[in-house]
């Protein structure tokens, strides 16, 4: 395992990498995605006959949309739940909402039956969580954990306070997790186990440090 970083390095490193470093933040979002939908094929503890994305309205979300166009484009049935309010979804969440769009691929709404899911892949909050979780979020969390279905979780599961590894009124119990760059701390700790389950740590060109002098 890498050395794991606090929420707060991740986003001041997500940060660098786009606006001092200038690779664009919709390139990181296309690799995330390639590198979480690979992780779900190599998984065999994941049945991908038939798959849920739940999306939330940041870039977690954004991310989620990506393995939803890939899973799409390679032949997999799959569908989104949006969660949240889409008016207010990052830009780069409605970029790539705009491109699961023209793939037309269906949408199921707050009602939808998630034990007719093999997989849910949880693209809730990774590490935008900043209090904790109630309403819609609470409710889609809770019905997830009680499904048949496996959990596969980007970035952190949504609800796990990334730096403490204790759980923000109720959180996502993974069966596996891709982080994105770097485990974050708090999923390292022994209480975030049955949260975050199998572990990917995904490289996407994010980096904590190097030799450069620029550094
Ligand atoms: N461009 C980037 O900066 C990258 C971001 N990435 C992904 O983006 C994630 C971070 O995205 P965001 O910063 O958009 O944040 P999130 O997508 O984690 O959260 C979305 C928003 O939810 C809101 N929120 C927080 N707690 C809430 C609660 N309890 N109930 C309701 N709403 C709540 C916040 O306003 C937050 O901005 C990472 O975890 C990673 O998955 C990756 O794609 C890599 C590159
Ligand atoms: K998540």
């Amino acid at each position: 395992m890498t050395q794991a970083i606090t929420v707060e390095e991740s986003r001041e490193l997500d940060d660098k990498t786009i606006n001092k470093i200038g690779i664009p933040s919709l390139v990181l979002m296309e690799r995330a995605g390639l590198k979480i939908y690979e992780n779900m094929l190599e998984n065999h503890d994941l049945y991908l006959s038939n798959i849920l994305i739940l999306a939330g309205t940041g870039n977690n979300g954004g991310d989620g949309l990506v393995v939803a166009r890939l899973l799409a484009t390679h032949g997999y049935k799959v569908s989104i739940l949006i969660v949240g309010n889409p008016d207010h979804a990052s830009e780069d969440h409605q970029a790539q909402a705009r491109i699961c769009n023209y793939y037309q691929i269906p949408k199921v709404f707050m009602d939808a039956d998630f034990n007719k899911f093999t997989t849910l892949v949880d693209a809730l909050f990774g590490s935008g969580l900043s209090r904790n979780v109630g309403g819609d979020f609470a409710t889609v969390i809770d019905k997830a954990n009680a499904s048949t279905a496996k959990i596969h979780a980007i970035d952190i599961p949504s609800g796990l306070n990334g730096d403490t590894g204790e759980v923000m009124g109720t959180a996502i119990k993974a069966t596996s997790t891709s982080t994105v760059a770097y485990p974050k701390v708090g999923m390292l700790k022994d209480q975030a186990k049955p949260y975050t389950g199998k572990f990917y740590v995904d490289d996407i060109g994010i980096y904590r440090g190097t030799t450069f002098e620029n550094e």
